[in-house]
């Protein structure tokens, strides 16, 4: 076994239909989701047992321990495995943190032994399936269905203001939980085209995400001059995107210095 070092990417919902809800709970869900070229970075090593560090700007408040979901995925792949995690995407902020480095453990003991997980990563997370993916995807079921979409690079700023909104009450606080699916995804369209699309589109978490913190709002207002402003998962991050990574990095920069305390990044989404 040697070393590895991966990228544990921001995962951002361009959209997100609830369109049911199973008997256990779970809501049946139709996103589309895409990855930023920023997140936490995963380092594995081999060891004689588990061990964790979680180190870099947003360790505060994550756990170091078998509560960790990089812990977790490397307990259920059967592999003693030394973890470094620097952490540089905000917890509970539904860019998928946790489930992204859940997902980078996996791939990362994969490439350590030449052996694929022999459990179902679904049973980690509903986001740990997109994020073994790592790519454009719609994701269908409660996000066991995941299936690569031909969509174009779209630079965009992430703006998350420091709020930890937990995705159950959200969930539960849904009003309906039987809406329409996506319409027809337009594939291989020119950014423009997929933008104007994207706005026809929703997030049903929007709605009770801001009733339970209402800054969302306030977020949402700060990215008014991006293209298309929306909530990613059950936020509370948003994404605005625009035409150049020139104009996202203008508007990161506006948006930080307005709110000193947010957490604000120009990125490109694959
Ligand atoms: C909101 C999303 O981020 C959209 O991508 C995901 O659906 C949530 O993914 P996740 O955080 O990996 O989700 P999990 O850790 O599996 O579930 C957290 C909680 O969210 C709710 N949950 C999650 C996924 C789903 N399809 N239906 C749900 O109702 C459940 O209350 C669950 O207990
Ligand atoms: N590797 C991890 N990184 C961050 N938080 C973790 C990790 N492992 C466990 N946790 C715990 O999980 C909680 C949720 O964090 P996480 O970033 O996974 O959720 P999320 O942003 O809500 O994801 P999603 O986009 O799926 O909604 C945190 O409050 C933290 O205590």
């Amino acid at each position: 076994m040697t070393t590895v070092d991966l990228l544990a990417p921001a995962k951002v919902n361009l959209c997100l239909h609830v369109t049911g809800q199973r008997s256990d709970g779970y809501h049946l869900l139709d996103s589309i989701v895409m990855f930023a070229d920023l997140g936490d970075r995963i380092a594995l090593a081999p060891a004689p047992a588990m061990a964790l560090t979680v180190t870099g700007p947003r360790a505060a408040g994550v756990p170091d321990d078998a509560r960790n979901l990089c812990w977790k995925a490397a307990d259920r792949y059967g592999r003693a495995v030394s973890i470094t995690l620097d952490k540089h995407l905000p917890a509970a902020a539904g860019i998928g943190g946790g489930s992204s480095d859940a997902a980078a453990v996996l791939r990362g003991l994969e490439r350590m032994t030449g052996r694929p997980p022999a459990f179902d990563p679904l049973a980690l997370g509903a986001d740990v399936p997109v994020c073994m993916l790592g790519r454009a995807a719609r994701m269908t079921g409660i996000g066991e269905g995941v299936e690569p979409l031909d969509l174009p690079p779209l630079p965009a700023v992430l703006v998350n203001p420091g709020i930890e909104v937990p995705t159950p009450s959200v969930f539960r606080a849904l009003p309906s939980k039987h809406n329409p699916p996506l319409d027809p995804i337009p594939e291989g369209a020119a950014p423009g085209v997929l933008i104007d699309w994207l706005a026809t589109q929703r997030n049903d978490l929007e709605p009770p995400a801001r009733a339970q913190a209402p800054v969302i709002g306030a977020v949402l207002a700060a990215l008014a001059p991006a293209r298309l402003a929306r909530m990613s998962g059950s936020g509370a991050t948003c994404f605005g995107l625009c035409d150049s990574l020139t104009d996202a990095q203008a508007l990161a920069d506006a948006i930080q210095a307005a709110h000193p305390g947010w957490w604000v990044a120009a990125v490109t989404l694959s």
